[in-house]
């Protein structure tokens, strides 16, 4: 397994470690005691899972207000998606900040994704899925949006089309705007 920093502080990607055979191949996607060594030490409490029927979907941008601010390990398991997480956290100075990575079924690569970041996807193929593992159970009171095209986050979405996006997010309110906006209180 291997386990590499981004440009943006606690955002990393993980690589598992793939077993190949005259079958196909196997891999452990995640597990307590190694992602720990790793340093990732955290207690999943929720796994999720979506499927996208239209390449250009784009869900998020995504986050939990405290007390119930979620970490996210996001891994794409048909298809292939651009995944993107927005540092949110006001007193970073990588504050506004965002960074994005093609996750997909063939390079089975990981985002771990820290409190304190919105996430969003956009997918690049049909029939796309999407697993991810959550710290903290969903909880819709604390549920917000920040708009995927905020211009003062600026994403370089790969797909130029109008995204398929969900009624929420096509109202989704600007960094700047968002009620409550995230303070990530250590
Ligand atoms: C997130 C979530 C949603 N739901 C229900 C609420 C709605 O009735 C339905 C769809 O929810 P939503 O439109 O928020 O789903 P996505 O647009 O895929 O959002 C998710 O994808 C982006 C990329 C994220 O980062 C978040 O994890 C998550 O918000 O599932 C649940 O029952 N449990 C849950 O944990």
């Amino acid at each position: 397994m291997n386990v590499s920093e981004t440009y943006l502080p606690g955002l990393k990607i993980i690589e598992p470690s793939v077993i190949g055979d005259q079958r196909g191949w196997f891999m452990e996607t995640y597990s307590l005691e190694k992602y720990k060594k790793a340093g990732i030490d955290l207690y999943f409490q929720q796994d999720n899972q979506s499927f996208s029927a239209t390449k250009g979907t784009l869900r998020g941008l995504h986050y939990q207000l405290n007390p119930k601010a979620q970490t996210k390990l996001v891994r794409c398991t048909r298809g292939s998606i651009f995944d993107v997480a927005v540092d949110i956290r006001k007193e970073s100075p990588t504050y506004g900040q965002w960074y994005g990575v093609e996750l997909s079924a063939e390079n089975k690569k990981q985002l771990l994704v820290p409190k304190g970041f919105a996430h969003a996807f956009m997918t690049l193929t049909i029939d796309t899925e999407v697993q991810y593992k959550v710290d903290e159970i969903y909880a819709p009171e604390c549920d917000r949006g920040i708009a995927w095209n905020d211009p003062t986050i600026s994403i370089e979405w790969p797909i130029n089309t109008e995204p398929v996006l969900s009624e929420k997010d096509k109202i989704a309110p600007l960094l700047n705007d968002a009620e409550n906006n995230f303070v990530f209180e250590r």
